[in-house]
């Protein structure tokens, strides 16, 4: 298992080794005690899976506030996204600021997002599924979001804003500046 730090401390990348074979290939995909000995200690307690049919999906940025916040670790089952986490704790010197990573099946890569971040991500093409472990169980009450297309976050999706696919929630989603709930 392979870890790579991206430009906000906390947020990693990780890719599982592989091992393939004429059958296939073998990975493990997740291990507590590897993340630990990493000096990741979390325990996931829900895993999630999503499915968006069409390229330029856009699904995010949401979050859970406390007590419920969660961690997440993020994985493409099929096809390719790219996953963007953005710092959105007040008192972080990051804040505002994201970590975007192109997450592909083939690859097998991941992306570790701590809480105090918002999580989204912009499908690369059609039929994507992605499954992803969460550190609080769903809690509606404290699920929010912040628009994925706020001009201040400065994100590269590969998408323009009038061709995304994305739920009514995500496009009535608050700019960060105006959301009265973060961390
Ligand atoms: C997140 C969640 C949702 N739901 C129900 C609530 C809705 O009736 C339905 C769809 O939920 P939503 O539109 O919030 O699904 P996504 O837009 O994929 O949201 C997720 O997308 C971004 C990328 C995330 O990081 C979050 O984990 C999560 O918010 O599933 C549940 O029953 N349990 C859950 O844990």
């Amino acid at each position: 298992m392979e870890f790579i730090e991206h430009e906000i401390s906390g947020v990693l990348e990780i890719r599982p080794r592989k091992f393939e074979d004429s059958r296939g290939y073998f990975a493990e995909t997740y291990k507590r005690s590897a993340l630990k000995e990493r000096g990741v200690d979390l325990e996931f307690v829900q895993d999630n899976k999503s499915l968006s049919r069409e390229a330029g999906t856009i699904r995010g940025l949401h979050f859970q506030l406390p007590p419920f916040e969660q961690a997440k670790l993020v994985s493409v089952l099929r096809g390719s996204i790219l996953d963007v986490a953005v710092d959105i704790r007040r008192a972080s010197p990051t804040f505002g600021r994201h970590v975007a990573v192109t997450l592909t099946a083939s690859d097998g890569n991941q992306l570790l997002i701590p809480a105090g971040f918002a999580h989204g991500f912009c499908t690369l093409e059609p039929d994507c599924e992605i499954a992803y472990k969460v550190s609080n169980p769903y809690a509606p009450a404290q699920d929010r979001a912040v628009l994925w297309s706020d001009p201040a976050l400065a994100i590269a999706w590969p998408i323009a804003l009038a061709e995304a696919k994305l739920s009514d929630k995500d496009m009535r989603a608050p700019l960060l500046a105006d959301a009265p709930d973060l961390f």
